[in-house]
């Protein structure tokens, strides 16, 4: 088989409002930022599959014909890409020796790659020797989509060395997008290593991965929203580490333990999601007046007591809420929460001092905590020229 390679990269995400609800069928609003995940796929004569993620510590390299003992004999098909195949991942936990119910970092790294090169590569017909590495931009496992950028750069490069979608660089460009067809494709297969990861997840992390930008998304339903203002957002990393699992399986917990408390903190999470969209259309169709800036930031402070409620907060993020509000802007926790990220909401008139001295007084309590840019692009294939030097230079190293 003619292995193609690649380097693709894929955006990580915030969500203004939504998350966990989400897992639950309601709405939620989710922006794709300016700090991607990088993939490079080589071709290789050693008969060995190896993937190199410098992120985690965490460089293994396998045997062709061992793996290809995972195979079904009858040729049946492996892998749907509608559903994850249960037994092929038991195969994988006994094959990389890890229990289920594990939730150590590198073994769901390793399971997501494995799975999703078995199952593209089998439909291929062949189990080709390579070397995938990746390095990310972003923080692992704070809230950032890092499972899902890191998914959805998985789905693509196989997709696209196995000759399953055609590379969109043509010789003029040096970076470029795939079609609809095609990521929907690659939207699928990432939504399967963020099940192997995640356990449950709405999909709408590995959906700003793939299409970028600001979404809206429902139950599988994504509607990019082309029209909204420029929102200037500040990322604070409270560097407490947590697991999307953890969290999401506790929130399931609760629903259960108490359906009547709980699913109206949802449906109220969902009503701060709709009215939240209907404020940015209304900004983006008229000129923003401070009056829109005072919903957006009610409307973070009602969803972060939601959050509270429902068990995914943590001090960390309420340290980070009181000290922002002690500077006049308002906080939340973005993502699955118990730790990780929160947003801060920057209104336009939002003096330069009074948001350098913010960061400064995030920085004090420890925290990582800088200005971003949103709405980047979602996945796309590169050529070598079109990735940052230091990038490359990572990407190279192994
Ligand atoms: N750069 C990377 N290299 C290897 N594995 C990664 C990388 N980034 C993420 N992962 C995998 O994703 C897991 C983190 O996913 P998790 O869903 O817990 O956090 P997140 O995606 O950063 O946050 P959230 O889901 O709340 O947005 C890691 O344990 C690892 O298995
Ligand atoms: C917590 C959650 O809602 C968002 C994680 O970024 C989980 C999900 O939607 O899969
Ligand atoms: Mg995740």
């Amino acid at each position: 088989m003619q292995i193609k390679e690649c380097i693709v990269s894929a955006p990580g995400k915030a969500i203004l409002h939504g998350e966990h609800a989400v897992v639950h069928g309601k709405v939620a609003l989710a922006v794709s930022l300016n700090l991607r995940t990088y993939l490079r796929l080589q071709a290789t004569s050693t008969s060995k599959v190896c993937i190199n993620l410098p992120n985690i510590n965490t460089f293994l390299s396998w045997d062709v014909t061992a793996l290809k003992q995972l195979l079904p004999d009858s040729g049946a098909e492996l892998g749907n890409v509608n559903e994850l195949d249960a037994e092929l991942v038991r195969m994988l936990r006994n094959f990389v020796g890890v229990s289920n119910g594990t939730l150590d970092t590198r073994s769901m790294a390793i399971l997501a790659f494995l799975y999703i090169y078995l199952c593209v590569f089998a439909k291929s017909g062949e189990l080709p020797s390579l070397t995938v590495s990746v390095w990310s931009e972003l923080p692992t496992g704070a809230g950032l989509g890092s499972s899902a950028a890191y998914s959805v750069c998985l789905a693509a490069a196989m997709l696209s060395a196995s000759g399953t979608i055609p590379s969109p660089l043509s010789d003029q460009e040096n970076t470029a997008r795939w079609g609809e067809v095609e990521m929907e494709l690659i939207n699928r297969w990432a939504f399967q290593g963020e099940r192997i990861i995640h356990g449950n997840p709405s999909g709408v992390d590995n959906a700003v991965g793939t299409w970028g930008g600001i979404l809206r998304y429902r139950s599988g339903k994504i509607t990019a929203l082309s029209r909204v203002p420029m929102l200037r957002i500040l990322l604070t990393n409270t560097k407490v580490p947590r697991s999307t699992k953890v969290l999401v399986a506790g929130v399931k917990d609760k629903l259960n333990k108490f359906p009547f408390i709980i699913n109206p903190v949802l449906e109220s999470v969902d009503a701060v999601s709709c009215t939240c969209e209907q404020t940015l259309t209304e900004m983006a169709s008229d000129t923003p007046t401070p009056e829109h800036y005072n919903v957006l930031e009610e409307l973070i402070d009602i969803n972060q007591h939601h959050l509270n409620v429902i068990g995914v907060g943590h001090t960390t993020l309420d340290t980070l809420c009181q000290v922002t509000l002690a500077r006049g802007l308002h906080s939340k926790l973005t993502g699955a929460g118990g730790g990780g990220c929160g947003i801060t909401l920057l209104r336009p008139e939002t003096e330069c001092s009074v948001v350098q001295n913010t960061i400064q007084d995030l920085r004090d309590c420890g925290y990582d905590c800088w200005e971003t840019r949103i709405g980047a692009a979602g996945v796309q294939q590169h050529s070598p020229l079109a990735v940052k030097e230091e990038v490359l230079e990572v990407l190279a190293r192994y």
